[in-house]
């Protein structure tokens, strides 16, 4: 029986390796992690993670051939194949601090694995890495392992939250980087064995691990393109009276660029997208290419832009000044259907308005009290290590106030803002939260989810990013 162990329990290692268990009842996996609290979860019936389908596919699986453990020596020392899927966060200190990926948990688990290990094994990156660090991870391995054979493989993860469980099931493609050497062959052959149990082999990518490692990189900073361009688009829509909607929907008619992925919003978040960017950057100017660096910045720069534009028009729109106002937030996680807040653009809008004085009531399905209040007051980039080595936070924002219902946030709100694209926040009865405001009343719309015409008439001061402007906010500036 093939054993595979995953160093690294969240929102990727879970998922995915619960989805190989599931898909390869002949190959035993077991997922380990540093974090007791987070391993107790997946044992539990409350699993750390909100997934739609993976309740289902943990519990088919648990116990017969997957397993959840915080023995991580012994179950990576049992193993044929050692997935690594830990945190990789942007560096906050020293040398390329604020872009490089900081590889400290990268490298430690990779010496763990030199030192328990008594058998050779295929070590497989999971997390996304700069590229080249196969080569280090590869040097660390082969300098401490008394003769035993490791062979690296660049297998990165392209599935995205909310929809994790049906990309692993039916994955647009799945990518394998090893060394072109016959071992190295033999590895990508031994890890193709275990997708092709599902996955159809001609969507089954192999490339030389320097490929694969920059694929992820450059898949992502694509796909974060794209938002961008639209979302610069949607400042020129509002300076001109087109629509944004209307204007990606003629763009992704055309078949070489495509429908997906052209909504425009408040901004993208997420663990990654950002994260990853920095990453290309710095690699871009550490290997001589300023000019390509410079090319890829601009896509954060919009990204910020986008989000300060959001808060700039909540402010400007209501007489200038949100001090003392409350404020619902309707949204907090960086999109639907997960309660993954990491680097949510939520996080600038509420720091914004709070710079401004407002008093927020904020409302997730998802999403906890303690962690949008560690969210606002941690800073930039220490959510991305392991929950215990996160800083708690020693104070709570007094003016944010979070509820469990988005009528008891909008109530006597003088304005609301739509942050995340929940289902539900379309069915609102939205007469009865007008009536329940402060007027005039006003929506901010940064998901472009809401019947604009629908609300103007009920006699909501409306914006909806990219859209023809409301006549109160035609002579307002966009960036005060
Ligand atoms: N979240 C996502 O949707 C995607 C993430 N990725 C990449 O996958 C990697 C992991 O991301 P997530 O799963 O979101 O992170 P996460 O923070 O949810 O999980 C990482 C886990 O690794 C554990 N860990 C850290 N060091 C360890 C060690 N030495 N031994 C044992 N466990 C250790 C942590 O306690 C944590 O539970 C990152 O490189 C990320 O860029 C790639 C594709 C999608
Ligand atoms: O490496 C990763 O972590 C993953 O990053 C993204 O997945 P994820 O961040 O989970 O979610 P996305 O659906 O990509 O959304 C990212 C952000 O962009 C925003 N977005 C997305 C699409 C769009 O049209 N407009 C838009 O503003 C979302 O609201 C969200 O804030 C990629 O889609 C995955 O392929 C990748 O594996």
């Amino acid at each position: 029986m093939v054993k595979i162990c995953c160093i690294g329990a969240g929102y990727v290692g879970g998922p995915t390796m619960a989805v190989i268990a599931l898909k390869c009842p002949s190959v035993e996996v077991a997922v380990v992690d540093i974090s007791v609290p987070r391993i107790a979860a997946w044992n539990s019936d409350q699993l750390p993670i909100y997934e739609p389908g993976l309740d289902g596919v943990v519990k088919q699986c648990r116990g017969k051939n997957l397993f959840f453990s915080t023995d991580v020596e012994k179950h990576v020392s049992e193993a044929d194949i050692v997935f690594v899927s830990v945190n990789t966060p942007t560096k906050t200190r020293g040398l390329g601090a604020g872009k490089a990926a900081d590889l400290t948990y990268w490298e430690s688990a990779a010496r763990m694995i030199a030192d328990v290990s008594k058998s050779d094994k295929i070590v497989v990156e999971k997390s996304t890495v700069p590229v080249k660090t196969a080569e280090a991870i590869e040097k660390i391995l082969t300098h401490n392992s008394k003769g035993i054979k490791f062979q690296i493989l660049s297998n990165p993860e392209f599935l995205a939250e909310g929809t994790a469980i049906s990309d692993l099931f039916n994955p647009d493609r799945v990518l394998i980087g090893g060394r072109e050497t016959p071992e190295g062959q033999k590895a990508i052959q031994a890890l193709k064995d275990v997708y092709a149990q599902w996955v159809p082999e001609d969507r089954i990518l192999t490339t030389n691990l320097w490929s694969a490692e920059l694929s992820k990189l450059a898949a992502n900073a694509f796909l974060a393109q794209r938002i961008s361009s639209v979302n610069a688009m949607s400042a020129l829509c509002e300076a001109t009276g087109a629509n944004v909607k209307q204007v990606s929907f003629a763009v992704g008619t055309d078949t070489r660029i495509g429908p997906k992925f052209l909504n425009a919003s408040v901004g993208f978040g997420g663990s990654c997208f950002q994260k990853d960017i920095l990453n290309l950057v710095y690699i871009c100017e550490c290997n001589g290419l300023p000019e390509v660096a410079e090319y890829w910045k601009q896509v954060i720069k919009i990204n910020d832009y986008q989000k300060n534009r959001f808060v700039n028009r909540v402010v400007a729109s209501m007489f200038n000044t949100v001090s003392n106002k409350k404020i619902a937030i309707l949204g907090f996680a960086f999109k639907k259907d997960t309660g993954d807040t990491r680097e949510t653009p939520a996080i600038d809008v509420c720091k914004g308005l709070l710079g401004d004085k407002a008093r927020l009531s904020i409302y997730d399905p998802q999403v906890t009290e303690d962690q949008i209040q560690r969210d606002l007051t941690m800073n930039k980039f220490d959510w991305d290590h392991p929950l215990h080595l996160q800083p708690m936070s020693p104070t709570t924002v007094k003016q944010v106030s979070v509820v469990w219902d988005a009528y008891e946030a909008t109530k006597d709100a003088h304005g609301v803002c739509i942050l995340t694209e929940w289902d539900e926040f379309k069915d609102l009865d939205f007469q009865r939260i007008y009536d329940n405001m402060q007027k005039p009343a006003f929506v901010f719309d940064g998901r472009n989810i809401i019947d604009v015409d629908k609300l103007r008439e009920i006699g909501f001061i409306v914006y909806s990013i990219g859209k023809p402007l409301d006549p109160w906010l035609k002579d307002m500036p966009a960036v005060a």
